[in-house]
């Protein structure tokens, strides 16, 4: 949108090349960050507990007093939440366990001709979660984060979380009821580094999930290759494609949601009715001065990588859509399901005028750690997969091996691997020799 979105209709654009470029190579200033995110890193690798306290006396305005802040958590369930924000924690988390409990993959083994062959799935040991609390709370995202590690059986769940004065009880009541074992006051790009590479406070962790802003992200990019990670879940964004039976009130309300999270946001529309898009640029303007966060949203709305945009046909809209590869994408139109066949790349889909994408962030059971930057055309979001590794099982009877000991032996001798065909050849000798 331009700078004086988003009050004026004239923000409606084409998608002209040059704009879709831009917004298909969206980075959410994470390119911005890499240098000071790699000398945080690299001082919470040498320093330890000593840097997380600077850093939280610098980004934070924090003096930090215990980094492990485990206890706290119990307590500000029982103590510090009102009995509807607990009521409220509790169904979402039920959502989500009871979601992503439908997605355990089970052992098997089975016979393919006279081979037996399987699958088996143990989780990830150590995991850390990063939940983020700069900007605004996060519980949702506590939930999103420990409750699919839980459900995988991840034995050991570490969180890193912005530290406070005053640490939000309702993220601390969501991590108790999620059941994460340790909890630590670290954020930004130095909470991920403590997760990646341990502190003398900070047990280190085998693989590092979670959503964050800039910082963060540029954290998990710099730490993967010693660590593991899920995937980059940076910065909120939203696509929605609309047709002409969209109601503008509901898609910009939708937008607003997105881009209240942070200046670094990307909200976007396409839509092929060019007054479908003036009356959402319409309801963006009446519905921003509304909005508490109403500073945030006009510099997303403002930033290059939003904007509300005209193509020339439902098929335009579809074929940007597969390219943008967004981490939310909104259909609203007619046919949704027919438009949503065409389209591969996205983190998370809705459908329908009920179905808001504030729905999939707290409730719906859905987990709204999700892929941004175009990475939807990689991964999917965080599901019990990420948790578990699969190791294949085989057994082979005489028969079996006996069926296959030329194709083995012939690959070993063209792979100049003589000792492999031998392996077979030794099991044959006694019927050889005879
Ligand atoms: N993609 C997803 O799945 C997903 C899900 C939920 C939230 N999000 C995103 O998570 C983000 C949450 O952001 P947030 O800021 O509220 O919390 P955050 O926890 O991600 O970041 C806060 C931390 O940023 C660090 N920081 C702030 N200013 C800094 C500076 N100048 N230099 C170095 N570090 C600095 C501080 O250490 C602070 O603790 C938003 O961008 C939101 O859109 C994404
Ligand atoms: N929309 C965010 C993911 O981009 C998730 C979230 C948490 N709370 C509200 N929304
Ligand atoms: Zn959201």
């Amino acid at each position: 949108m331009t700078d004086d979105t988003p009050l004026s209709p004239e923000a409606v654009a084409d998608l002209g090349p040059d704009r879709r470029q831009a917004l298909f190579q969206r980075d959410a200033g994470i390119e911005t960050v890499r240098d000071d995110v790699r000398d945080i890193v690299s001082r919470v690798r040498t320093e330890g507990d000593v840097a997380l306290r600077e850093f939280a006396r610098e980004f934070d305005d924090v003096e930090v007093g215990n980094l492990d802040i485990t206890d706290e958590a119990e307590r500000a369930y029982e103590e510090r939440v009102d009995e509807d924000v607990r009521d409220a924690i509790e169904t979402a988390a039920e959502n989500v366990r009871e979601f992503h409990e439908a997605q355990v993959p089970e052992d098997w083994r089975d016979t393919f001709g006279n081979r037996e062959l399987g699958r088996r799935f143990r989780p990830v040991e150590r995991v850390g979660a990063y939940v983020p609390g700069g900007a605004a709370a996060y519980p949702s995202s506590a939930l999103m984060t420990v409750v699919p590690a839980k459900v995988a059986g991840v034995e050991q769940v570490a969180v890193a979380t912005p530290p406070a004065d005053e640490l939000n009880p309702a993220t601390l009541a969501a991590l108790h009821v999620a059941g994460a074992d340790r909890i630590y006051a670290a954020g930004g790009a130095q909470g991920v580094a403590a997760l990646a590479y341990g502190t003398e406070t900070v047990d280190r962790v085998q693989l590092v999930v979670g959503p964050g802003n800039k910082w963060v992200t540029a954290a998990k990019a710099e730490v993967r290759g010693d660590v593991d990670i899920d995937f980059l879940a940076g910065p909120s964004e939203l696509l929605v494609v609309a047709d002409e039976t969209a109601d503008p009130s509901a898609v910009a309300a939708d937008v607003l949601a997105q881009a209240e999270h942070d200046p670094n946001a990307s909200v976007v529309v396409v839509t092929d009715d060019e007054a479908v898009a003036e009356a959402v640029v319409d309801e963006v303007a009446r519905q921003t001065p509304e909005r508490d966060r109403a500073d945030t949203i006009r510099e997303t709305l403002s930033n290059d990588a939003s904007g509300v945009f005209v193509a020339r046909s439902m098929s335009e809209a579809v074929l940007f859509a597969e390219e943008y590869a967004a981490e939310h994408l909104s259909i609203q139109a007619d046919d949704d399901e027919a438009l949503l066949d065409r389209i591969s790349n996205a983190g998370s889909v809705f459908l329908g005028p009920y179905t808001p994408v504030a729905a999939g962030d707290y409730a719906t059971g859905t987990n709204h750690v999700l892929p941004t930057n175009g990475k939807a055309k990689l991964t999917g979001g965080l599901s019990v997969d990420t948790f578990v590794r699969s190791t294949t099982v085989q057994r082979l009877d005489r028969d079996a091996l006996g069926d296959l000991r030329d194709t083995i032996t012939t690959l070993a001798t063209a792979e100049g691997l003589e000792a492999h065909a031998a392996s077979v050849d030794v099991r044959f000798e006694d019927a050889d020799e005879e």
